[in-house]
């Protein structure tokens, strides 16, 4: 059991980490929130259909048959991976970008880690802090609703914890949505947090129904997710960023295992039947409420040192479609007047000749016959490399 479980942690973690590298690179400057959320709803999809079909396919058809289910799910998943591993290799040859990429993740070292920005650091803490409160709650919080309130049978309590995900599963698309264009991410991930704390201090120590608390944390929940995950490739060179998304989900992980032993002991009993009493499960709500309030503490550090850096994060980074097209105009002028270029930087200091900054998302092939279009954008840490291989160039 801790064998299979070690291997789908293992192989999840890497397919998780991939899939927001690849998600990252492909909607940095277009719909990166939208994109992170959609990625979330499918996860607590997948979540909800578990919840509600997995156990009664187990009782019909038996363990082993759900398992061979699981199997086929992998193997659809397998696929899936392959897919999309075709359309982002195929995608980097057409723009060109291949090679440089292979050539600026070669110099990246693990020493380079120490390099990674302030900014980069509290969001780690700020998403570590906050999941440290949803993940074990979730967990447990079926047993907490049978064992505090009267009248909830196990089913009726799972499917009020159940509340969490599902709303998440709906909302996170629009709240995605809401990001890519009002930025904002930095205070969101505060408010997210700010506004956390009364679900653990309404469950723990007043009457409340326990359904307003999941759904509010679910509210909460979501939009932390898409103000936190999308910033990173924010603040992070596109050449660390499968690093940087890495190491997030590993010290994210550790901190929820750590809570999990925390909250284990806390609640000091390894029997699911033996009711756990109230004094206990107060104790794990304030444990939860310690962590959100870390997280609080994070995400106002994280907003402060973004405010010092220039607001990356609060700052949209969504282009209309109008300021995609009158960059293009803007370029095809200065083509025409013979213009290089570099002086189309708007930062001077992103001129230097080694460090050309791009995003795939503004790389527009076509839009001239035989002519590749390299669009600047500001503030844009996704790639530094050769401009040789980037500049205007005859296809
Ligand atoms: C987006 C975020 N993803 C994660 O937290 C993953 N690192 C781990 C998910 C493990 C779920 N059992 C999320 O799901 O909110």
């Amino acid at each position: 059991m801790l064998t299979g479980r070690l291997l789908l942690g293992s192989g999840n973690g890497s397919v998780i980490i991939v899939r927001n590298r690849v998600t990252a690179f492909w909607f940095k400057g277009k719909e990166l929130a939208l994109a992170f959320s959609l990625t979330v709803s499918f996860a607590r999809l997948g979540s909800a259909l578990n919840f509600f079909f997995t156990q009664q396919f187990e009782s019909h058809y038996g363990i082993q048959w759900t398992l061979w289910g699981g199997t086929i799910l992998c193997v659809l998943g397998l696929l899936a991976a392959n897919v999309v591993s075709v359309l982002d290799v195929v995608g980097m040859k057409q723009l060109g970008l291949d090679g440089a990429i292979k050539e600026e993740s070669k110099k990246v070292r693990v020493q380079d880690v120490q390099h990674l920005p302030l900014h980069y650091w509290l969001l780690v803490f700020t998403v570590m802090f906050f999941y440290n409160g949803v993940f074990p709650f979730v967990a447990n919080a079926s047993k907490f609703i049978q064992d505090k309130y009267d009248g909830f049978d196990q089913k009726t309590a799972a499917y009020i914890v159940g509340a969490v995900y599902d709303c998440a599963l709906v909302l996170s698309a629009p709240v995605g949505i809401l990001i890519d264009y009002i930025g904002m991410r930095g205070v969101l991930a505060f408010f997210s947090a700010l506004l956390t704390l009364p679900v653990f201090a309404l469950l723990a120590f007043t009457d409340v129904p326990p359904l307003v608390s999941t759904l509010w944390l679910g509210v909460t929940y979501s939009f932390a997710a898409a103000s936190t995950w999308p910033s990173i490739p924010l603040v992070v060179p596109q050449a660390t960023l499968g690093t940087a998304m890495g190491l997030i989900g590993s010290v994210q992980m550790i901190g929820v295992g750590l809570c999990n032993l925390i909250v284990g002991t806390i609640l000091g009993t390894k029997s699911g039947e033996a009711k756990i009493p109230l004094w206990r499960w107060q104790q794990m709500m304030i444990f939860m409420l310690a962590n959100i309030i870390a997280c609080v503490a994070t995400s106002v550090a994280l907003n402060i040192v973004d405010k010092k850096q220039g607001g990356t994060l609060n700052r949209t980074h969504k282009r209309s479609p109008e300021a995609q097209r009158s960059q293009i105009l803007k370029e095809d002028d200065q083509k025409q007047a013979q213009i290089p270029l570099l002086p189309l930087m708007d930062k001077p200091q992103m001129a230097e000749p080694q460090s050309l900054t791009l995003s795939p998302c503004l790389l527009l092939t076509n839009s001239a016959p035989g002519t590749q279009h390299v669009i600047h954008q500001p503030d844009d840490p996704i790639l530094s490399c050769n401009p040789t291989s980037f500049s205007r160039s005859s296809t």
